[in-house]
């Protein structure tokens, strides 16, 4: 049995919290939308959350570095609160890998990759991995990813996260020949895996796909399309991450 409270998700044996981190408050209120309390603001220093029940919505800022300090400050909140996130979820819109992720339809990432940091070289791009430093990778629990693929109709596969928008049919072309399982490519997913990670809360990222990744025309992407898709899809979600919370935390 789960039963909405006023904090979280009340569930017969705990009460949890999910933090859904966005870039924009236009894909934050798209979020929202699934759910059917209004949010309540949440003003901390830094950052401002969007309560909803259980979840707590974040617009955490444009690019990895400003997602990762406004995940890690809402982590650190909650901690110091004696209230911890049971997951963080990476959500937004994105482009996609064509003809694998076409404009309009979902990716739930099974691996959140870092594409550009690391060194250029004479004998091209080596990550930072293999100078020996850090992390280009963090793998969402597998059972969460496919029981998020089966009631959202989602694709399971990589999703890079870039600093800068691919804008050419070469470049995409490089990133796919680097990431063969990459579906879709957006700006968050790593830093806010990184806060998560540091925290020891397992990371989910889910993305609709609003453009092609390829040659860049801004005014063809479908952004209305795209947070529309998001909001269904957490509609699919909640009771999913209800039930995962209660039988399932760690695989
Ligand atoms: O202008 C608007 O109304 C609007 C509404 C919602 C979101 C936006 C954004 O510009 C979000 C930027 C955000 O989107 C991700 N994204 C989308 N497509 C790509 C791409 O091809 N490559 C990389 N990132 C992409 C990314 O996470 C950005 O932070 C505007």
């Amino acid at each position: 049995m789960v039963l909405q409270a006023q904090e979280g998700l009340l569930t017969t044996s705990s009460v949890v919290r999910v933090l859904v981190a966005t870039a924009v408050p236009a894909e934050r209120d798209a979020v929202a939308g699934a759910f059917p309390a209004p949010p309540r603001e949440v003003r901390l220093p830094g950052v401002t959350l969007h309560r909803s029940g259980g979840y707590d919505l974040l617009a955490a800022g444009v690019g990895p570095a400003l997602a990762a300090a406004s995940t890690a400050t809402a982590l650190t909140a909650a901690a110091l609160e004696g209230t911890p996130y049971a997951l963080v979820v990476s959500a937004g819109i994105a482009g996609g890998f064509q003809p694998d992720a076409p404009v309009g339809s979902l990716v739930v990432a099974d691996d959140i990759t870092v594409a550009d940091l690391g060194a250029d070289t004479a004998d091209g791009f080596v990550p930072v991995t293999a100078l020996g430093f850090g992390t280009v990778s963090h793998r969402p629990p597998e059972s969460l990813v496919r029981d998020v693929v089966a009631a959202t109709g989602g694709r399971a596969g990589t999703v890079l996260t870039v600093s800068t928008v691919t804008g050419t049919a070469a470049r995409a072309a490089e990133l796919r020949a680097r990431h063969p399982h990459a579906l879709a490519e957006a700006m968050e997913g790593f830093g806010v895996a990184e806060a998560a990670a540091a925290h020891g809360v397992p990371v989910l990222e889910l993305r609709a796909v609003s453009n092609p990744v390829g040659p860049r025309d801004r005014a063809a992407w479908r952004i209305g399309d795209a947070l529309a898709a998001l909001t269904e899809a957490f509609g699919k979600l909640a009771p999913v991450l209800e039930g995962w919370n209660r039988h399932d935390r760690t695989h």
